[in-house]
C-alpha cells in the first residue's frame, strides 16, 4: 500500500493548467510532502519522443489514441508508480481523463475501446498486480472555450492540438464534462474563468480539503 497522492490536472487547452502547477507544487513541498511533477503525454525520455509525434504529425484517431496510451504506460512504470510506492504526491499535468476528452469527445472515438484501453494500459504497473491506477483527485480547469481560445492566441503560437478550430474545444469540454458526472467524487471542478488570484484561491481550497496542505482561515 502506498501514503502517496496521484493529483492530475485537466482542462482544455488555454484553460489555464501551467500557470498553476508549480505554485500548487511548491505549496505542497512547503507542507512537507515530496513533490514529483510530471506531465502527458510525456514525463519520460520515450514518452517525450511520443509526445513530440502527437504534437506535431498528422495521424489518424486510432494511431493517436495507440500513442497516447504507449506514453501514459511507459509514464505509469517508470515514474508515477515509483514515486507513489515512495510515498510521494504526484501532480500530472493531463492523464488518461485527456483522452476521453480529446480523442474520444474531440475525434469521435469509441469510448468503449477507450475504456478497455484505460483498463489494459494502467493495470498491472505498480505494487499492486489487480489494481487499476486511476488519480485520487483531478483539478478540472473548466473555462468557455471562447474564453481559452482568447487566452491562448494572445499567448503562444498553436501546436496539432491547439490550432483546431473553436468547435472542436466545445466537443473536448463536453467530454471532460461527462467524465466529470461519471466520477463525482474524484472530480473537482475548478472555475478557470475567474482572475488567476481566485483560481489559486479555489485550488489551494480544494487541495486543503483532501488533507494534503493546511486549510486556510
Ligand atoms: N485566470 C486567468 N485569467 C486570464 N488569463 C489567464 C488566466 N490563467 C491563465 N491565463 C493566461 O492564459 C494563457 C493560457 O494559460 P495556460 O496556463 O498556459 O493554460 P493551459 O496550460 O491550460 O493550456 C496564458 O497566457 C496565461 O497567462
Ligand atoms: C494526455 C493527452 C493530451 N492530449 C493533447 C491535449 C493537448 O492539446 C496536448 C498537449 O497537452 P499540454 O501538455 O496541455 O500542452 P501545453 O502545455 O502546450 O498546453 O496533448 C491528447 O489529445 N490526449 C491525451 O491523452
Amino acid at each position: 500500500m502506498t501514503n502517496g497522492a496521484f493529483i492530475t490536472f485537466e482542462g482544455i487547452d488555454g484553460a489555464g493548467k501551467s500557470s498553476h502547477i508549480d505554485a500548487l507544487a511548491q505549496a505542497l513541498r512547503a507542507a512537507g510532502h515530496t513533490v514529483t511533477l510530471t506531465r502527458e503525454p510525456g514525463g519520460t525520455p520515450l514518452a517525450e519522443k511520443l509526445r513530440g509525434m502527437l504534437l506535431h504529425d498528422s495521424m489518424d484517431a486510432l494511431t493517436e489514441t495507440l500513442l497516447v496510451f504507449a506514453a501514459r504506460r511507459d509514464h505509469l512504470r517508470c515514474v508515477i508508480e515509483p514515486a507513489l510506492a515512495r510515498g510521494e504526491v504526484v501532480l500530472c499535468d493531463r492523464f488518461t481523463d485527456a483522452t476521453f476528452a480529446y480523442q474520444g469527445a474531440g475525434r469521435g472515438f469509441d469510448l468503449e475501446v477507450l475504456s478497455y484501453m484505460e483498463r489494459l494500459a494502467q493495470t498491472g504497473v505498480g505494487l499492486q498486480p489487480d489494481l487499476m491506477r486511476n488519480p485520487d483527485l483531478t483539478l478540472w480547469f473548466d473555462v468557455p472555450p471562447e474564453v481559452a481560445a482568447q487566452r491562448l492566441s494572445a499567448a503562444r503560437a498553436p501546436d496539432r492540438f491547439e490550432s483546431q478550430p473553436v468547435e472542436f474545444f466545445t466537443r473536448v469540454a463536453r467530454g471532460y464534462a461527462d467524465r466529470a458526472a461519471g466520477a463525482p467524487q474524484r472530480f473537482a471542478r475548478i472555475d478557470s474563468s475567474q482572475p488567476r488570484e481566485q483560481v489559486a484561491a479555489q485550488l489551494r481550497a480544494v487541495v486543503a480539503a483532501h488533507g494534503w496542505l493546511a486549510q486556510t482561515p
